[in-house]
């Protein structure tokens, strides 16, 4: 069963290229809370402090706050990309992430090999492969461009290959940043009927967004990141009117 749970997670980055002393001690006066020297002398930002929680299966869970929040960083550690540096995270179920539209993609390869390595990760058979690059290649409506390397595309496109891919096979946990809310017109329409069901489908949602509106049409549950640690973590609407957010107007019957 489709579960996280995060007890004390760290996460810190180094920052190199902080070679001027003085430089590196402005930002380290200005910013003390946040940035710090660790035991190898290296500039460290801490960009998630401790946090804990349990999302259990059936939950629709936003992640909000500011620019700087945390609220990415939280995202790719569950996705895996980031190892914690203090404390533990356990994630059991198969994640779908829509993150990095770049991520887990091979830039030398065209598009319709990319979609043939992640099925072959995912340790698809043949038919499963064919049925899987026939989807894509109709939802993202590449049409040639799916025999160009990846390296050639707009940014548009990459996201049309990374949302196809990343929605054809429904995951157990679904991670998304909103990005996905930058494609053209004509296909968000198509996008969003799609995300409708892969988001009934999933076990648990996790989306990260500014997005008020979405926040409250997707999830029952808010997490407030600021400066990478958990203020508020309750139902959306209690969380969102703790930030300052009026609740929605009833709209006038017609
Ligand atoms: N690869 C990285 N290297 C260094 N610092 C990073 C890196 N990624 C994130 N950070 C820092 O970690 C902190 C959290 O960033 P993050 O992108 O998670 O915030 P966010 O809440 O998603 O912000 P936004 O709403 O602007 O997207 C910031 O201080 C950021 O500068």
């Amino acid at each position: 069963m489709a579960s996280i749970v995060a007890e004390g997670l760290s996460i810190e980055f180094p920052l190199y290229h902080l070679g001027a002393r003085s430089l590196k001690k402005r930002l380290l006066s200005k910013a003390a809370i946040r940035v710090r020297t660790d035991e190898s002398n290296r500039v460290v930002v801490s960009a998630l402090r401790d946090l804990n929680f349990s999302i259990q299966r059936g939950e629709r869970v936003a992640l909000v706050g500011s620019n700087g929040a945390g609220k990415t960083t939280l995202l790719r550690t569950i996705a895996g990309i980031y190892e914690p540096v203090g404390g533990e995270l356990t994630v059991q179920g198969e994640i779908g992430s829509l993150i990095d539209p770049g991520a887990g993609m091979d830039s030398d390869s065209t598009g319709r090999e990319n979609i043939r390595l992640r099925g072959l990760y995912r340790g698809m058979d043949d038919a499963s492969i064919a049925a899987l690059e026939e989807d894509v290649a109709e939802f993202s409506g590449l049409g040639e461009f799916l025999d160009v390397p990846t390296r050639g595309y707009s940014a548009g496109m990459s996201v049309r290959l990374a949302f196809a891919m990343a929605t054809a096979i429904a995951p157990q946990i679904l991670l998304m940043d909103e990005w996905f809310l930058a494609g053209d017109a004509d296909f968000m329409q198509k996008a969003e009927n799609r995300l409708v069901s892969l988001v009934n489908n999933a076990d648990i949602l996790i989306i990260a967004s500014h997005d008020f509106d979405i926040v409250r049409r997707w999830c029952t549950r808010a997490i407030r990141l600021n400066a990478g640690r958990i203020v508020a973590d309750g139902p959306v609407d209690e969380v969102l009117a703790g930030m300052g957010v009026a609740p929605p107007q009833p709209q006038p019957a017609v």
